[in-house]
């Protein structure tokens, strides 16, 4: 595993998340699990000061992929998707995101990708939290039957989500270790 390289915010968002995101407290996961504390990143990627930093830290994460569109499931992968289109459009080029929905949608559209099309396009599927991988699996599941090729999955803080990803033979990144948040 090779470490998130060195980036001048990197240490401020650490801060942020820690202070704002951390909750300690008996709480269910996603996937049925009991957990004694929680990592509500939507606290800090809905965030005045912390979006913009999700969304430089996350490009300088995953700078060396070539990737098109970012997004992954609706909720936690949202701001995350957008503050990376926005740090994009501030510095050194144009990405789009794309939410991926939970289910399908029955009116409209029907679309299950919302955003721009993605078919026949690279895709950086982007998470909040993964746990248990799940998440952003099922966005690729969905990426690929819009014919899209998700190419890696970047989260910003792991606990516990890259075997699942790895084991189904997607590139993992993390921001943040649970080590790193000191909850290890
Ligand atoms: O690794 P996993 O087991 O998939 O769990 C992590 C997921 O749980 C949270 O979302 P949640 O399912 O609570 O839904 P939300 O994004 O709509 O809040 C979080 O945002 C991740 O998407
Ligand atoms: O596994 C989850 O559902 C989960 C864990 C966590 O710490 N934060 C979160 O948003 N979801």
């Amino acid at each position: 595993m090779t470490a998130p390289p060195a980036h001048p915010d990197r240490d401020r968002l650490l801060e942020l998340v820690v202070e704002l995101a951390v909750v300690h407290g008996r709480v269910t996961l996603s996937s049925g699990q009991e957990a004694d504390w929680y990592i509500d990143l939507r606290r800090l990627t809905l965030h005045h000061e912390g979006a913009p930093l999700v969304g430089r830290v996350m490009r300088q994460l995953t700078g060396d992929l070539r990737y098109d569109v970012v997004g992954g499931l609706t909720l936690g992968a949202d701001p995350v998707a957008t503050a990376m289109l926005h740090a994009a459009a501030a510095g050194e080029g144009f990405l789009d995101a794309c939410v991926v929905r939970k289910t399908g949608k029955a009116h409209g559209l029907q679309r299950r990708i919302e955003g721009p099309d993605v078919g026949g396009r690279t895709v950086l599927v982007v998470e909040d939290v993964s746990t248990t991988g799940s998440s952003p699996l099922a966005a690729v599941e969905a990426l690929r039957e819009a014919g899209a090729e998700p190419i890696a999955v970047a989260v910003v803080v792991d606990r516990g989500g890259r075997a699942a990803v790895e084991a189904a033979g997607l590139e993992y990144r993390a921001a943040f270790t649970l080590a790193d948040l000191g909850l290890r």
